[in-house]
């Protein structure tokens, strides 16, 4: 493909982008993998250089641009080589007029600007849109440190983390055996953290409500050494099913899943009622927190969205509180950044239930927040979370 080919294909897969952000459809990775299927005669240097102008046009636009060609005008303008890609050669864009509508370079959307914990200023909110590090933590139910330091050797220690290591930018980890053989798991460090606070030990008995396709799971059940009872409860049966595989591979074998009907959750859980040990709500969210991963979820939230999330959030904060036992605790989390779906939330969570606490937060990593602590990509070098750690008197 000529350069102009890959800025037009560019702009149609921008287009395709833009259309699934406004209407709810696949994600910009699906969209990429879809379009290249069809093209066989796209080199993988091609690929490359498309999903790299995609990504940069979607990361440098915090508002959903009218097109895909406004996005890409966008970054032609800080790209002369870019620019002098619009020639109207056949297969490349049309050249520029006049007053066209050019994408405006904003890390985020105005609207969530008065939302954000007030601790986010100019230069976090920039670095919510940088790239976001590959960080690995060793599966203790297989491996130990030295095992992965022996088998990564150019990975860094995270300071604070005892299991995590940070892999050199573009390390192609799902070649390497040690993943392969579920020695390492591919986890965020702030993902970390959450599972680290939760300080379950073998023997307890521990629900991780909202476990999606399990990554905290499968840190808590290293930390209870395969023993106890380990539920990941979740809505979304495909999520769920996606946790199976990867149990197995990293010989979490005892983790049991359950499936909640969504507005029935609470029936499902009864015989757990006042029992359980610990439980984690890492509650759906905007995940601001994690928007360098996924800059195009940017497009996709509105004020209404982020309302019925912060809903959702109460009502399954108010799901969990009776499964936890006196003197238990229940662990909330959000990769969110917003103050109504953190600090707010867990305002509000202890103002319905006057018999909960919330427990001292020790510092480093995070900031203090209200009644939990705040991790940033550019404080703390993690995703971007809301956590606290709640307690039943
Ligand atoms: C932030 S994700 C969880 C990520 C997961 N804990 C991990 O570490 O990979 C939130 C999850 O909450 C689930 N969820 C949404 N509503 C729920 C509900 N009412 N009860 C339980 N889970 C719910 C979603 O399906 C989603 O998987």
């Amino acid at each position: 493909m000529t350069p102009a080919a890959r800025a037009q294909a560019a702009i149609d897969l921008l287009d395709e982008v833009i259309g699934a952000a406004r209407d709810g459809g696949p994600a910009a990775d699906t969209l990429i993998a879809r379009y290249f299927k069809t093209r066989r005669y796209a080199g993988s240097k091609d690929r490359k250089a498309v999903r790299d102008l995609v990504y940069d046009a979607i990361r440098r636009a915090g508002e959903r641009p009218e097109s895909g060609r406004s996005a890409l005008l966008g970054l032609a303008r800080d790209q002369p080589d870019l620019a002098a890609c619009f020639d109207g050669s056949p297969h490349g864009p049309a050249p520029i007029a006049d007053n066209e509508p050019v994408a405006e370079a904003r890390p985020l959307p105005k609207w969530i600007l008065p939302r954000l914990a007030p601790l986010i200023d100019r230069a976090e909110q920039a670095a919510l849109l940088d790239r976001a590090p590959l960080d690995i933590r060793v599966n203790r139910l297989k491996a130990t440190m030295d095992m992965a330091r022996a088998a990564f050797p150019d990975a860094m220690p995270i300071e604070g983390l005892p299991d995590a290591l940070r892999l050199p930018e573009g390390f192609p980890l799902d070649r390497s055996d040690a993943w392969d053989q579920g020695l390492v798991e591919v986890q965020d460090a702030g993902s970390q953290i959450i599972a680290a606070i939760c300080e379950v030990q073998p023997g307890m008995t521990v629900i991780d409500l909202c476990a999606g396709a399990g990554g905290k799971t499968l840190a808590l059940a290293a930390d209870m050494a395969g023993q106890g009872v380990l539920i990941a409860a979740d809505t979304v049966r495909s999520r769920l099913q996606r946790l199976a595989p990867r149990a197995e591979r990293a010989g979490a074998g005892f983790i049991q899943t359950l499936l909640l009907d969504p507005g029935r959750e609470a029936s499902a859980l009864g015989n757990h009622e006042g029992k359980t040990d610990v439980v984690l709500v890492d509650a759906p969210c905007s995940g601001t927190g994690t928007w360098r991963r996924n800059p195009e979820a940017r497009w996709r939230l509105t004020p209404d969205r982020l309302a019925r999330l912060v809903q959702e959030q109460a009502r399954i904060l108010d799901i969990a509180a009776p499964l936890v036992r006196d003197g238990g605790r229940l662990v909330y989390a959000v990769c969110a950044l917003t103050d109504a779906e953190g600090r707010g939330q867990v305002d509000a969570f202890l103002a319905r239930h006057p018999g909960w606490r919330a427990m001292p937060q020790a510092t480093p990593p995070g900031r203090l927040w209200g009644h939990g602590r705040l991790l940033s990509p550019r404080h703390d070098g993690t995703d971007g979370f809301f956590l606290a750690v709640l307690e039943k008197s």
